[in-house]
């Protein structure tokens, strides 16, 4: 079983203390200052494969090797730009793929998102999750828009959340300093020298709100039967920096607490030299892979996703799908895939300049169809009206994809990059939309096991597979778009 990755190893740690946090005053915006474009120039992208070969080894259903990503990606890497009819013909190839595999049903999950923290340090160019973890201390003067959560106000959301009728909760957060994995990881963390600049740690009494540990927010959130889906392999990491502690051991830990699941975020380009451009502080390629093989080991099963569309080529993606796909065949324990399109307006790396906007729609599409066509092993391929909105979510479903996410009832992390699509999708606005394009719409358990096909003529509709569930709607009140209890369900510092 592969370490935890040494804290000192390889100056991650280092990057981390300079990076600082991602509000406008902090050094993480000069991070994306220094970067100009010529310091990342990736070679263009050539193959020895032509499109017609790769189109032809995709409709023949034969496994696609990174070049054959890569051709389909481009439409063809012999010319600049999106070709249109390439393009159609590799849709169509995925919708046709997706058809025979996963069939007419397109699956959603009655969940909600319970981010604990957005303090962070790690820097992030791409994201705007994260505050300063500086500004939540006890006696700081600076401002923030962020929050962290005690373990009595998670259980309390998740509460409320099961009583509408909810099964998942999807949480991920910041790395707050003060999080450690439980009392003894705060013991070891404590015991260094500097804590805060060798293993990223301050203790809780220095900060207005307390998160308790890893293991107390999972029990707080594993109430009436819920199932709880989170612990990234970076969250991980966190759980176990400045320790030799392996992710199996930290993942089991964690299970025991009541944890189910484990989503595979943190993923975003899993080839390191974009890794480094876009976030120097997180960990590597093979530590993500060594994490999320902890997480399996422990019998947890998980999801990947790959955030596109900023500064890697289309032989990045290509790469970073042969990652995932070699992780599926090891362990067979990863549900879907979950392509997250990078939403730049508030970003760091807009901001600096280095990107100009995030993906197109073109590239949405393709990334789903070769997703699907790729990832062979992989039964479910996520659309994400979050990220792409209705009409385009809903594209993405005719691509490749058959699962369009869920409920999730509040959204911090695209609303703060400046997604404009809302936090919340009633089941009737599942119903309505699913239909709309002629497929059948499911309601699912988190690993796809459990599933209720939606009788689109007995609404209103609302969840059954909760513990709590009885068809009733979940915020009948409420039209799509707007999240329950205003901004946020979450609490303040
Ligand atoms: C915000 S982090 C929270 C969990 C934890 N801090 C981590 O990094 O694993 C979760 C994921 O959100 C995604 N994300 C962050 N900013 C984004 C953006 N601007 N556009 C699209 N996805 C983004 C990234 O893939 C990131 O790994
Ligand atoms: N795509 C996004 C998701 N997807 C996660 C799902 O909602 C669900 O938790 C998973 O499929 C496991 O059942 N979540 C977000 O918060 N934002 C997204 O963009
Ligand atoms: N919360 C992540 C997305 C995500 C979370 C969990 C998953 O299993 C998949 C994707 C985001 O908004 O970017
Ligand atoms: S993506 Fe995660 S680790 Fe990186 S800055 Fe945002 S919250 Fe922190």
């Amino acid at each position: 079983m592969t370490s935890a990755r040494d804290p000192d190893a390889d100056g991650g740690d280092a990057v981390r203390d300079s990076a600082g946090g991602g509000d406008a005053s902090d050094t993480g915006r000069d991070d994306a200052a220094a970067l100009d474009r010529g310091e990342f120039d990736f070679d263009e992208p050539s193959t020895d494969q032509s499109f017609e070969n790769a189109l032809a080894k995709a409709r023949d259903g034969d496994r696609l090797s990174v070049d054959d990503a890569v051709e389909l990606l481009a439409t063809g890497t012999d010319s600049d730009g999106t070709d249109p009819v390439r393009k159609e013909a590799v849709l169509e190839l995925a919708d046709r793929r997706r058809r025979e595999e996963v069939g007419d049903e397109v699956t959603f999950v009655a969940n909600l998102n319970n981010n604990v923290t957005t303090a962070c340090n790690t820097g992030c160019l791409f994201c705007n999750f994260k505050d300063s973890a500086h500004a939540f201390e006890a006696d700081s003067e600076a401002d923030h828009a962020g929050f962290t959560k005690t373990p009595a106000e998670s259980r309390e959301i998740v509460e409320e959340a099961l009583d509408m009728g909810v099964y998942e909760v999807c949480s991920v957060s910041g790395l707050h300093p003060a999080l450690a994995l439980n009392d003894e990881h705060h013991e070891i963390l404590a015991a260094h020298d500097d804590p805060e600049s060798e293993v990223n740690y301050k203790p809780p009494e220095r900060y207005a709100t307390d998160p308790g540990t890893y293991v107390e927010q999972i029990q707080a959130m594993s109430v009436g039967g819920i199932h709880v889906h989170s612990m990234t392999p970076e969250e991980a990491y966190h759980a176990a920096r400045g320790t030799d502690w392996d992710y199996e051991t930290v993942y089991r830990e964690l299970a025991d607490a009541g944890l189910d699941s484990a989503p595979g975020t943190a993923a975003e380009i899993l080839v390191d030299e974009v890794r480094d451009v876009i976030c120097p502080g997180k960990i590597r390629t093979d530590d993500w892979v060594a994490a999320m093989e902890g997480a399996m080991a422990a019998g947890l099963d998980t999801t990947a996703t790959m955030m596109y569309g900023h500064v890697e080529t289309v032989e990045h993606r290509a790469e970073h799908l042969q990652v995932i796909r070699d992780l599926q065949d090891r362990t067979g324990q990863i549900t879907e895939f979950v392509p997250l399109s990078f939403i730049h307006q508030n970003t760091p790396l807009y901001r600096h300049g280095v990107v100009d906007s995030g993906p197109s729609r073109d590239e949405d599409e393709l990334v789903v169809a070769v997703a699907r066509l790729f990832l062979d092993n992989v039964d479910h391929v996520q659309a994400s009206w979050v990220k792409s909105g209705d009409a385009h979510g809903l594209k993405l479903l005719n691509c490749g994809a058959d699962d369009f996410m869920g409920t999730i009832l509040s959204e911090e992390i695209t609303k703060r990059a400046g997604g404009e699509y809302g936090e919340y999708r009633s089941f009737d606005d599942y119903v309505e939309m699913i239909t709309a394009i002629g497929r059948t719409p499911v309601e699912r358990s988190t690993d796809y096991r459990t599933r209720r096909r939606i009788d689109p003529d007995d609404g209103p509709h609302g969840p059954r597979l909760g513990p709590r569930a009885d068809g009733s709607p979940m915020l009948p009140e409420r039209s799509s778009g707007h999240p329950p209890g205003g901004e946020s369900a979450g609490a303040d510092d």
